[in-house]
């Protein structure tokens, strides 16, 4: 024995008045023959859990516009903070509208709404909950009754509709969000797919979108759009994608969106493939895909490119 000083031992180190200067685990410590025999060398600390180890007095925990993610959560718990202001996550309600469309897959010559499911799932997926309602006839006085209970839904905080938006005589989306007292912002914009895109403003100031009706378009519209509006009502930074080297369809004065998949290539380089079927009715090319790629060119020629993630993620 190296030390002639006294030393106190505990069974448990949890709680114990003392504080201990370290701990030797159970497993590694015999008792025999009234000897202590020790299986690892004494270091000082070790195990010792010191009170306020994981926050100092001052120390800004989570700061105002950050997201409560579940760390957050148990951080401010750990730290006994049981309550903090939120900003309530957005709400949706979701229209489909299109009078070939079919709520169920079932044997018809109709077409399946895809488009409902689908873009309830990627704002879900991008943490958003809300309603799907099923899809609503565009004759004109029953589309006039779905909207209106649209727009009535109360708990939704962001309103959407997809389809009848372009310039069918069936295209009766913006006349109808009008008469409900709603104010259009913009309707088209120079993007592909989704060009026919709608934004207004209800009478009550709630945003709405009048996403396209084919599936593509309405997918852009939603993961760039709705999502962008959303980050905007929690207080959120806009998304801003990845840079990359320009690559994609190139049109003076348009923003395409491709279905791309990104991957490490052989030379431990970024290899972007421009997946085939980028028309806005292909939905099977964004099984493969993983990601989006944003090309613009302005009149002047210069053309940018940004990689975004395929469905984003918001909370
Ligand atoms: N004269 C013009 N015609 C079109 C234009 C234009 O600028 N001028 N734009 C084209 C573009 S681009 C798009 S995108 C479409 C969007 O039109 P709508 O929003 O009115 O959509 P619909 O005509 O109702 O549908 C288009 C297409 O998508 C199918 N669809 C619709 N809803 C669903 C759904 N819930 N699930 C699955 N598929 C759906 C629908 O059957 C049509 O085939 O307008 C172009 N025309
Ligand atoms: O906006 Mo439409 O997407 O090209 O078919």
């Amino acid at each position: 024995m190296r030390s002639m000083r006294p030393i106190w031992l505990f069974r448990s180190a949890r709680a114990h008045p003392f504080r201990p200067a370290t701990t030797v685990l159970n497993e590694h410590a015999r008792v025999i023959e009234g000897m202590l025999h020790l299986a690892e060398p004494i270091e000082r600390g070790r195990n010792i859990r010191l009170r306020g180890e994981d926050g100092f007095v001052g120390d800004i925990i989570v700061k105002a516009g950050d997201i409560i993610r579940p760390a957050a959560i148990g951080a401010l718990i750990s730290l006994g903070v049981e309550e903090v202001e939120v900003k309530q996550r957005p709400r949706f309600a979701l229209l489909p509208t299109g009078d070939e469309l079919q709520d169920n897959c079932g044997e018809s010559a109709r077409v399946y709404d895809a488009n409902g499911p689908m873009i309830a799932a990627s704002l879900r997926y991008a943490g958003i909950d809300g309603s799907l309602l099923p899809p609503a006839p565009d004759d004109e006085d029953f589309l006039r009754n779905h909207v209106a209970e649209l727009v009535a839904i109360e708990e939704a905080d962001i309103v959407v509709t997809t389809g009848g938006i372009s310039a069918g005589s069936r295209d009766i989306i913006p006349r109808l969000i009008e008469e409900q007292g709603g104010s259009i912002h913009f309707h088209g914009i120079a993007m592909r797919p989704g060009k026919p895109v709608l934004f207004a403003t209800l009478a009550d100031g709630r945003p709405f979108f009048g996403l396209p009706g084919n599936p593509v378009a309405a997918l852009v519209g939603s993961r760039f759009f709705v999502q962008h509006a959303v980050r905007m009502m929690l207080g959120l930074d806009e998304e801003i994608g990845e840079t990359v080297e320009p690559i994609g369809n190139v049109r003076p004065g348009i923003t395409t969106f491709s279905k791309i998949f990104r991957s490490n290539g052989y030379s431990g380089q970024d290899a972007i493939k421009i997946l085939p079927g980028q028309q806005s009715l292909r939905l099977r090319p964004l099984l493969m895909a993983n990601a989006w790629i944003r090309t613009s060119a302005d009149l002047s020629g210069r053309v940018t490119s940004e990689i975004y993630q395929l469905y984003g993620r918001i909370v």
